[in-house]
């Protein structure tokens, strides 16, 4: 098993007097610039003017540029998409990580990936929640945590274990549980759970069986609750008690229908596949991609996003969502629908 470490095996104090710089303010770094500060941690925020620089200064941060706040901190967290931080970086933050600071990720793809090469007199370490920020924010909220990844790149100052379990803990991951890792271990992991579970995974399943079902001449409203809607409930139960726990509460039928018809489903060939997206990512194969479509100011990707925003299933799921007020309700941390329905 795993060495696992929790609030009581940690001392906050090596971060305590410092200055942490977050940079950016989206998903993660509004998560962990408010839940920091909440855990009396002394916080920066550095963001280019525009829409999150606002968001921070309503917050009641501390909001300056990525310049100035690299400057003024002794730890920088570099919370920008993945694809966006080797300039940043290159410009805004290199010249002010002068020896002795600490520069910090929350995933581990530029370090790995060799598109970011701190210098030597520095610390470099990752602390990578395994959850989106906005729920990183609303778990910490509600007392609770998200659990986290540390993994050291470079110990210089011979306590960059301490200072990442620090940052953990203001985060509120060591109240889930934070695990050491590698840089290596992380992304590559961390990649493969996107694309083949989590996100990809999953909504390629979900629009299959939304699919399935209208063309079989079955209502679209019931196959967005069938296939959507209930996912959460029933993953829910996944998180709370595991498989079984989950298969405690459906009906035996459904359970022999998950027993006999999943592996039909996901099956010896999705797993070889599976091992295809894997080997990409290792080879560095989907890294370089990524950063070539990024300089190409992303053709397949906004063209994906179009056909994938209107698909029947988001066009159906927002009205049904729209008659469900609640499941949105009393969320002070702002998603997409959330954002959209203040606007409204
Ligand atoms: N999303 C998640 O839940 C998770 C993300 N991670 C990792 O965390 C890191 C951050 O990801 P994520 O939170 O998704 O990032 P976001 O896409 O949410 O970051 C957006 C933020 O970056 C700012 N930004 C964008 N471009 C610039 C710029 N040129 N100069 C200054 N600020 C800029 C945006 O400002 P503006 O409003 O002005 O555009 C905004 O504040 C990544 O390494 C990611 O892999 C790790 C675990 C989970
Ligand atoms: C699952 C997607 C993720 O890795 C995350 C929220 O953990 C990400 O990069 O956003
Ligand atoms: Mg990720
Ligand atoms: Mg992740």
């Amino acid at each position: 098993m795993a060495k696992m470490y929790y609030n009581q095996d940690v001392n906050e104090e090596v971060l305590k007097g410092k200055t942490i710089a977050i940079i950016g303010y989206g998903s993660q770094g509004h998560a962990h610039a408010q839940n920091l500060k909440e855990s009396g941690f002394n916080v920066v925020v550095g963001v280019r003017p525009g829409k999150s620089f606002k968001q921070a200064q309503e917050d009641g941060m501390n909001v300056t540029t990525v310049s100035e706040a690299a400057q003024a901190a002794d730890v920088i967290i570099i919370l920008v998409p993945d694809e966006k931080q080797t300039k940043i970086y290159n410009e805004e933050i290199k010249p002010a990580l002068t020896a002795g600071k600490s520069l910090v990720f929350a995933h581990g793809f530029n370090v790995h990936f060799n598109q970011i090469v701190a210098p030597e007199d520095v610390d470099v370490f990752l602390v990578a929640p395994k959850g989106p920020g906005h729920l990183v924010r609303r778990t910490y909220e509600a007392g609770a945590g998200v659990p986290a990844l540390f993994a050291i790149h470079q110990d210089v100052s011979g306590q960059a274990q301490e200072v990442a379990l620090a940052y953990a803990k203001g985060i509120g991951a060591a109240r889930a549980g934070v695990l050491e890792t590698s840089f290596k271990e992380e992304t590559e992991t961390d990649l493969f759970g996107e694309q083949a579970v989590l996100c990809g995974g999953v909504t390629s399943l979900v629009k299959a069986g939304f699919e399935t079902l209208v063309e079989a001449g079955y209502q679209p409203e019931v196959a967005y609750f069938e296939c959507m809607h209930e996912l959460k409930l029933i993953v829910d139960l996944m998180y709370e008690g595991g498989l079984s726990g989950m298969r405690y509460s459906i009906s035996d039928t459904a359970q022999w229908g998950d027993f006999v018809s999943g592996p039909r489903v996901v099956d010896a060939a999705t797993k070889e596949r599976m091992k295809d997206v894997l080997t990409d990512i290792q080879t560095g194969k989907f890294a370089k991609g990524w950063l070539l479509e990024n300089q190409l100011n992303r053709p397949e990707f906004t063209a994906i996003e179009k056909a994938e925003e209107t698909h029947q299933i988001e066009q159906v799921g927002r009205v049904l969502r729209a008659m469900m007020p609640f499941v949105n309700e009393g969320k002070k941390t702002k998603t997409k629908e959330v954002v959209a329905s203040a606007q409204n």
